[in-house]
Order: C-alpha cells, then sequence, then structure tokens
C-alpha cells in the first residue's frame, strides 16, 4: 500500500489541515502518516490561537517516518515560521524526497495569519524550489508574486513567475475568482492546462485547499502522472464540495468520501 506522508497544522474542528489530510488519504484507500507544524485552536468561525511545535521535534518526526519507512509521497500545508521552513527543507533535502506537494498556506479563509508575514522570503527560497507541485490559491500566488491577480490572463503570468522559483508544476486554483466556473490552472514551464468544474453555490468550503492537494499527493504517490494526478484531485474536491455541510455556526467542511471513484 502506498504511504503518504502530511507535514501540516492540526485544525481542532476537523475540516482542515492534517485532519483533513488524513481524511483524504483514507478516501484514497493509502495509509497515512503526519508531522504536525503547529497546534491551531480553530473551528468553523475563525482561527484563535496558534501554538508552533518546536523546530527540533519537527526535525524528530520527520526522522521518525524516513529512518523506518518508505514515503510515497509528501504534502506540505502549514508551516508557520522560518525555523519551521528552513528545518523541513533541510531534512526532506538530506532524504532526497522529491515527490513533493507543496500547498503554500498563508492565510485563513478567515483572516489569520497561519504563515508568518516574515516567513514569505524563506519559503519561496527553501521550500518552492524542492516542490514537484505547488498549488497556490490566488491571495496566495499574488503575494508569492507581488502581483494582482484578477483574470485568467493574470493567473497565467503569475504561474509562469512562481515557475522560475524551481518547482516543477505550478497549479494556480480559482476558487477565489467570483465566475460561473472554478477553473484551476496548471503550468508545466512550456504549455497550461485547464480544470473546470461548475462552481458549487456554498459558503462550506473549509478546507479545500488542504484536501486537494492531498488528494494530489495520495495520487502521485500512486504513479499517477501528474495531469491524471490532479484530475482525479480535482473530481475529488468538486464532489467533497457538492456534498459540504453545516456544522458550527460559520465556514462548514467538505465531505470525505470512501470508495468515492466506484460509487
Ligand atoms: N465553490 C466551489 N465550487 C467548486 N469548486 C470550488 C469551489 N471553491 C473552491 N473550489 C475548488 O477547490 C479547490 C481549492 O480552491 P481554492 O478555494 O482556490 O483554494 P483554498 O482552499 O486554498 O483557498 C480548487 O480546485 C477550486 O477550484
Ligand atoms: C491547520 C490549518 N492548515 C491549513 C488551513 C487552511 O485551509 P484551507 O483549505 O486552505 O482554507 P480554510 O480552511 O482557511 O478555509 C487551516 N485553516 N488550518
Amino acid at each position: 500500500m502506498e504511504r503518504l506522508l502530511t507535514i501540516a497544522g492540526s485544525d481542532s474542528s476537523g475540516g482542515a489541515g492534517i485532519q483533513a489530510d488524513l481524511k483524504t488519504f483514507s478516501a484514497h484507500e493509502v495509509f497515512g502518516m503526519s508531522v504536525i507544524t503547529a497546534v491551531t485552536a480553530q473551528n468553523t468561525q475563525g482561527v484563535f490561537a496558534v501554538q508552533d511545535i518546536d523546530p527540533g521535534i519537527i526535525k524528530k518526526q520527520i526522522e521518525a517516518i524516513y529512518d523506518d519507512i518508505l514515503v510515497s509521497a509528501v504534502k506540505i500545508g502549514m508551516v508557520s515560521q522560518v525555523e519551521t521552513i528552513k528545518t523541513i527543507a533541510d531534512t526532506l533535502k538530506h532524504y532526497n524526497e522529491q515527490n513533493i506537494v507543496l500547498d503554500p498556506v498563508m492565510i485563513s479563509k478567515s483572516g489569520y495569519d497561519l504563515l508568518q508575514p516574515d516567513a514569505k522570503e524563506a519559503l519561496i527560497e527553501h521550500l518552492i524550489p524542492l516542490a514537484r507541485v505547488i498549488t497556490p490559491n490566488i491571495p496566495e500566488a499574488e503575494v508569492i508574486t507581488g502581483r494582482s491577480i484578477k483574470t485568467v490572463v493574470e493567473m497565467k503570468e503569475a504561474a509562469k513567475m512562481i515557475f522560475e522559483m524551481g518547482p516543477s508544476y505550478v497549479l494556480v486554483k480559482g476558487g477565489h475568482l467570483e465566475e460561473e466556473d472554478s477553473t484551476d490552472l496548471l503550468y508545466d514551464g512550456t504549455d497550461f492546462y485547464f480544470y473546470t468544474s461548475k462552481r458549487v453555490p456554498t459558503k462550506n468550503t473549509h478546507g479545500t485547499g488542504c484536501t486537494l492537494s492531498s488528494a494530489i499527493a495520495a495520487n502521485l504517490g500512486k504513479g499517477q502522472e501528474i495531469r491524471d494526478a490532479i484530475k482525479n484531485a480535482k473530481d475529488y474536491i468538486q464532489m467533497a464540495i457538492e456534498h459540504s455541510f453545516s456544522i458550527g455556526k460559520g465556514v462548514g467542511p467538505v465531505h470525505h468520501f470512501h470508495n468515492w471513484y466506484k460509487a
């Protein structure tokens, strides 16, 4: 069985972060493992506090896994601070990990800084070059490139700029563009590929980015080619959003299907 690792933060409400990643891995019938970078106190209404995990313990968690278990692919989510980023990058380089999906988590939908503003440069310098695929949403792509993105043409320009930072592929997600469809675009350094789905009219989109990146990692871990991995992950997130639901008073979580592709 494929062995998938998520390196990310914990979401106490279970909709995003490590919890969403592990649910996604289970739904894809791969074995999930986790390295926790931070513990957040959050629910459907917002993020209220963050406790970063000591970088030494983050390193030990990664070593404990790699010294014992062959990892099929890794998803990286919330990395919080400069020392966390450097530690993850150095340790994954030590183990020569190539199959990395980087979700450059920066600000929660409720507006909380999940990446400290002074850590942006470290993310660009140390983690982006290691990524097989990076999956920024539009606000994240704007921060990384320093450019405003309001159109598909601007999404393409941003993808090109981010590609120059060293990942093998860039997937700019279009969930934040207010259009009838939700279109993500992949850039491989030469061509653009579009992944379009009908926008689901729901407020319950907590954890969409985490789920999509984990599904891509699971598919890559199974040996799928990048374009199939993204197409299948996009189908998964579409179904998960279509079946999202309200818990609590705010933005509810997406639903994770087991055996969804056999349904
Ligand atoms: N309302 C929606 N209907 C259908 N797909 C959506 C919707 N909102 C987001 N998506 C899709 O979910 C994934 C995550 O998108 P996005 O919201 O851009 O990222 P993030 O969750 O990181 O902010 C993308 O594939 C995007 O196209
Ligand atoms: C611990 C943790 N990690 C990541 C996120 C961001 O999740 P995302 O799916 O990108 O979007 P929102 O959940 O913020 O809607 C998070 N909230 N918590």
